[in-house]
């Protein structure tokens, strides 16, 4: 079993009062502290557009994109396909914030694939990096459906198997080389191929290839991408931006922008650099955090217009239920059998209490079929709950907030904060694993009294967060009651 991700780790370990940084309150003015992000390029002023009225996107992605049932573009992958190979393709970084489920992920995936399918030699030309393995397999799934058309390979490197076996995957060393050989060795014994033009990757791994994997080189690289950038960019995950980035500059890139791609794109010349794109709901601000990018003339697309410092999707209703602390099973109990035969994820604090929740609803058994899903499992056991979870075999998951990022399930109705997010940040990306892709969803927060107001002042950061108070029905509950008091416990004995 491969090391846990620093994802995992720091989240298995970390103290229920310590919760992912939330950003200093320094940051969080009206104005953002860095001039570039004052204007952004306002997605909302982008069309979704139908495939074929896209300039310049391939005939063989729009084949790709049309078998998997995608009629058109949304207005994020709209901006930034403009901002890359539209009429105004420049090679600008560009930082994308945009609401959860809007299709940032084909936002960047798009452009990739189309300026390297006019490759010859395969090389390592474009790097994804995500913070934990399951977005990782996600987003290479995504790539996976569409690369192949235009004969690009991808690659994964998230430590799922040894890393010979991986680095076996990504790079063809000369027959005589055995993985012993030293680096200087292996260049002299003869040229080695790059396996993949894609890589998607979680940060440790990427590392470890970086510093071990013989052959393994980002000279050639023109996209190196941070999806879920705010959470890359902490603390648990620093070593791996500057190593990366050394590594890409130090093998022949140039950091500076240069006048004739900026005005013409990539042209042809092989004088790149290698463009970054930076992505997230809920994009940092943070000068600190955002410098160590070394973005080059940076632009920022954003979809909220600022007065709020994190949008909702526009389809989300989100509802508000207010009980006592001893009663919160109950309410929740009563509110899943309400939502049976809807997708349902429920969020709790930590992976502890994921775990006592997944077992009070074990003992209701048929009545509400559920799966665990946090990094208190081995990674092939939390694999195995989200497929059957995808599958629809059951229809509740119980998370910790290891799901809570970029998570993409089709379908998903419904999602309960069993306990309450002690950072908007962290409620945005929980509420938006439903409503995505324009469809409708719903979010239910069950607050003891005493929360009710951290709770608003919270939400006073997101933009469209109406709520409405939503009220369980009496019979239900008294229903209820007798074979709850039994279960819970029998649990708590
Ligand atoms: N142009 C499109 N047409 C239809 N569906 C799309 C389109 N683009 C993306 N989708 C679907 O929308 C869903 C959300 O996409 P994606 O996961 O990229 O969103 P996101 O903005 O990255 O969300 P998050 O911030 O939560 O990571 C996916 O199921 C994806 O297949």
């Amino acid at each position: 079993m491969g090391k846990r991700t620093r994802e995992e780790a720091e989240e298995q370990h970390r103290p229920p009062s310590l919760k992912p940084e939330e950003e200093s309150s320094a940051v969080r003015t009206s104005l953002p502290a860095l001039p570039w992000m004052r204007k952004p390029l306002d997605i909302d002023s982008f069309p979704t557009l139908p495939l074929h009225q896209v300039a310049c996107l391939d005939a063989r992605l729009i084949s790709a994109l049309e078998k998997v049932g995608i009629e058109a573009l949304f207005p994020v992958q709209i901006a930034v396909w403009q901002q890359t190979i539209g009429p105004c393709g420049s090679e600008r970084d560009l930082c994308i914030c945009s609401p959860t489920g809007s299709g940032k992920t084909l936002a960047y995936a798009l452009p990739i694939m189309q300026m390297l399918s006019t490759r010859v030699v395969k090389k390592l030309r474009a790097l994804v990096v995500l913070p934990t393995r399951d977005l990782a397999i996600q987003v290479k799934g995504v790539f996976d459906v569409i690369a192949p058309a235009v004969g690009l390979s991808v690659g994964l490197a998230i430590g799922q198997t040894q890393i010979a076996s991986e680095a076996a995957e990504l790079v063809e060393l000369p027959r005589k080389c055995a993985h012993s050989f030293s680096k200087s060795e292996v260049e002299l014994v003869g040229s080695i191929n790059s396996l993949v033009d894609i890589l998607v990757a979680t940060p440790g791994r990427l590392m470890d290839h970086i510093t071990s994997t013989h052959g393994f080189t980002l000279e050639h690289l023109r996209y190196l991408v941070i999806d879920e950038s705010d959470r890359l960019l902490r603390q648990a995950y620093q070593d791996w931006l500057p190593h990366t980035l050394d590594r890409i500059f130090a093998e022949g890139q140039s950091e500076q922008p240069l006048l004739k791609g900026l005005q013409r794109g990539f042209d042809g010349a092989n004088h790149y650099r290698a463009m970054k794109m930076v992505l997230s709901a809920t994009l940092t601000r943070d000068p600190a955090k955002i410098s160590q990018i070394k973005l080059c003339f940076p632009l920022l697309i954003s979809a909220s217009a600022e007065e709020k410092r994190y949008q909702l999707p526009e389809q989300l209703q989100s509802y508000k239920l207010v009980t006592d602390a001893d009663k919160k099973p109950l309410h929740l109990i009563a509110l899943l059998q309400m939502l049976k035969g809807e997708k349902t994820i429920v969020f709790t604090a930590s992976v502890t209490s994921t775990h006592r929740l997944y077992l009070l609803l074990q003992c209701f058994g048929t009545r509400i079929k559920s799966v665990e899903y946090s990094s208190l499992q081995h990674q092939q056991n939390r694999s195995k709950a989200l497929a059957a979870f995808r599958r629809g075999d059951v229809e509740v998951l119980v998370a910790s907030d290891a799901m809570t990022r970029g998570m993409d399930v089709e379908g998903v109705m419904n999602v309960i904060n069993y306990d309450v997010p002690v950072y908007a940040k962290t409620y945005v990306h929980r509420v938006g694993r439903t409503a995505r892709a324009g469809k409708a969803g719903s979010s239910y927060t069950l607050l003891r009294r005493e929360e009710v107001r951290h709770f608003k002042e919270m939400l006073q950061k997101v933009d469209n967060s109406k709520y409405k108070r939503f009220k369980l029905p009496a019979p239900m509950l008294d229903e209820l009651f007798p074979l709850y008091i039994e279960d819970y416990f029998i649990l708590e004995a």
